[in-house]
């Protein structure tokens, strides 16, 4: 696996010309193998900024790059071949099995439509159901598995396309904690440059490089969790009140949200 760099630039999106900008004007970039975090309140922007990172919206302005190529200088296919999306499954794959679902990843690696199946593509659709812990649900369709289960098919679908970079929209949305720690977990221990939305800022504190906060639509900041999950930078995008408190037996920072101030209520 090889991990890409990742440089956005002054990007933004609205729906429509003349239509509500739901992106502002955001600039960052990711090192390889560095793991981003996107977080903010319901309707912050975050599915609308992965959207553009993975090129399914095309920018109002601004630029997305991928080792350095504007995604939109390449072909589909070939963005596809160096980003792999993680989203909520398809209607349609339902009826799949879990082996044919993990092999679809391998579609834009392959020569024309309908191109064969080569073992270099199997060794890689293998690995990926192993890593997945997968084996044992490979003839099962979709629609008979579990939340957590369909979540890993769809990891284990995205790591066969071998992309540099991997974008995941809420990964541990239907998983029990031991399932979420697991995804999260395996996101660490990924060697490819990660972009995910997450809900849970402690979450995300633990697990992510960096954070992006956004607040309806505006990035308010981008770095170290530490630095940009401030207890006012929080409080101020979630319109409620974080407090940052130390856990004593492990020492690390923990947020904790409340309505209003202590005390203030009658
Ligand atoms: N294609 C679209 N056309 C018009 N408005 C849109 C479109 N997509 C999203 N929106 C609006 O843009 C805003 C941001 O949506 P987005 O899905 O990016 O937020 P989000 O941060 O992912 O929210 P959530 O945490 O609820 O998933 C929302 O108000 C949403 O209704």
């Amino acid at each position: 696996m090889k991990a890409a760099k990742l440089s956005v630039e002054d990007l933004s999106w609205s729906s429509d010309r003349g239509a509500a900008t739901l992106l502002h004007s955001t600039s960052f970039s990711l090192d390889t193998g560095r793991v981003l975090g996107i977080v903010g309140p319901n309707g912050a922007g975050k599915t609308t900024l992965l959207r553009l990172l993975y090129r399914f919206y095309r920018p109002t302005t601004g630029t997305v790059r991928i080792d350095g190529d504007d995604i939109w200088s390449l072909s589909a296919q070939a963005v596809a071949r160096r980003v792999a999306a993680v989203l909520q499954e398809q209607p349609s794959d339902f009826a799949l099995t879990v082996g044919e679902i993990v092999a679809l990843g391998r579609t834009p690696h392959r020569r024309g439509i309908g191109g064969a199946t080569g073992s270099r593509d199997k060794v890689i659709v293998e690995d990926a159901l192993d890593r997945l812990e997968l084996r044992g649900l490979v003839g099962r369709h979709l629609g008979t598995l579990s939340g957590g289960e369909r979540q890993r098919v769809m990891v284990a679908r995205a790591l066969a396309q071998e992309p540099r970079l991997l974008i995941l929209d809420e990964p541990t949305n239907h998983l029990d904690i031991r399932h979420q720690l697991e995804v999260l977990d395996l996101i660490r221990s990924l060697p490819l440059t990660i972009v995910t939305s997450l809900h849970d800022l402690n979450l995300a504190a633990g697990v992510c490089d960096d954070v992006l906060l956004l607040h309806s639509g505006h990035a308010v900041g981008f770095g170290p969790p530490a630095k940009v999950l401030s207890e006012v930078a929080v409080s101020d995008a979630f319109q409620i009140v974080a407090r940052k408190e130390q856990l004593s037996l492990s020492n690390t920072d923990h947020l904790t949200f409340h309505l209003q101030k202590q005390g203030s209520h009658s």
